[in-house]
């Protein structure tokens, strides 16, 4: 791993990006960071190269990145192929090691033959268990990440719905959760209630989709719900303290 640009693109014909996509103004990802490292390789490569995306980045972005490329290729009078691949990581911090070392799923969204088959190829140790490496088109790849967030961010926020209600009517989620994440078609991960879902990519990517939606004029109902949601669950614990402790909150420590 380098930030090297020239050493990076005279090492080996398939370059990675994997920069920041922090939240745009309007909430959709903003992609300099990624353009920006497109546009460096493509000053330096006077080969053919697959670029491989593994940031967060909204579906059409591998076309965006072959064109800055290209441009910048174009500008230098070179005349070279590039590709571009898709290849969305599903890293949880503090297990981004063991999550990448045994993947459950490795996904290559490639338009083109010859940088799909190096991408089978580099990934191929990590899939001796069982073949985990899943082919598809570029845009399919750039959804399936954002999808899979959604989903989850979905699962947490209808646990937070039931835990409220479990509350009222006198029931506890903890059993609750194991009651239903014990059917397989539910499962146990992310069943957990708690304060909603945070960390550096959860809301950034929830935001982002339901921004995509709005670019391609698709209502995501059920995903707007559930970001409005998840943005109040913090102010429920603090009533939750409020109504155990009262007001005066002075002096009092809390572990979360
Ligand atoms: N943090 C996480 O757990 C996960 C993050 N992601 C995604 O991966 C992407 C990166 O996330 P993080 O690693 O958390 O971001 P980060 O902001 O911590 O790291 C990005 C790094 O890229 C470097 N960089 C930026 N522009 C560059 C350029 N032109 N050339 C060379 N280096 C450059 C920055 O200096 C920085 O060190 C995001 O799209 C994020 O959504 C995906 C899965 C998990
Ligand atoms: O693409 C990304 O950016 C990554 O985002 C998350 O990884 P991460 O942000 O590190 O956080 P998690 O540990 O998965 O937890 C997300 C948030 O949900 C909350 N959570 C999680 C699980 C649960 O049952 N309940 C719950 O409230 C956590 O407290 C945390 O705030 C995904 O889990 C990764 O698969 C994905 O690669």
């Amino acid at each position: 791993m380098t930030s090297r640009i020239v050493a990076a693109v005279h090492h080996g014909t398939l370059q990675f990006i994997g920069v920041g996509t922090p939240p745009d103004e309007d909430g959709s990802a903003d992609l300099q960071y990624v353009l920006t490292a497109a546009r460096s390789i493509g000053q330096h490569m006077s080969d053919y190269q697959g670029i491989v995306d593994t940031s967060t980045v909204p579906a059409g972005t591998a076309d965006r990145v072959r064109a800055a490329v290209q441009e910048v290729l174009a500008e230098r009078g070179v005349r070279v192929d590039v590709a571009v691949v898709s290849n969305p990581e599903f890293l949880k911090e503090g297990a981004a090691v063991e999550d990448f070392m045994r993947p459950d799923r490795i996904i290559i969204g490639a338009d083109d033959e010859r940088a799909r088959l190096s991408m089978r190829a580099i990934y191929a140790p990590f899939s001796r268990n069982r073949d985990k490496r899943l082919r598809m088109d570029t845009r399919s790849a750039e959804l399936t990440r954002y999808a899979a967030k959604a989903m989850l961010a979905t699962r947490i926020r209808f646990m937070n719905e039931r835990a409220r209600l479990a509350e009222r009517v006198g029931a506890d989620i903890e059993r609750v959760r194991h009651g239903i994440g014990s059917d397989p078609r539910i499962g146990m991960h992310f069943l957990y209630a708690g304060t909603g879902y945070g960390g550096s990519c959860f809301p950034k990517d929830v935001k982002a989709l339901v921004r995509t939606g709005h670019d391609f004029g698709v209502d995501l109902r059920v995903l707007t719900a559930v970001k409005a949601a998840n943005d109040t669950q913090k102010r429920v614990r603090v009533d939750q303290v409020v109504a155990r402790f009262g007001d005066d909150l002075q002096g009092r420590r809390f572990a979360l």
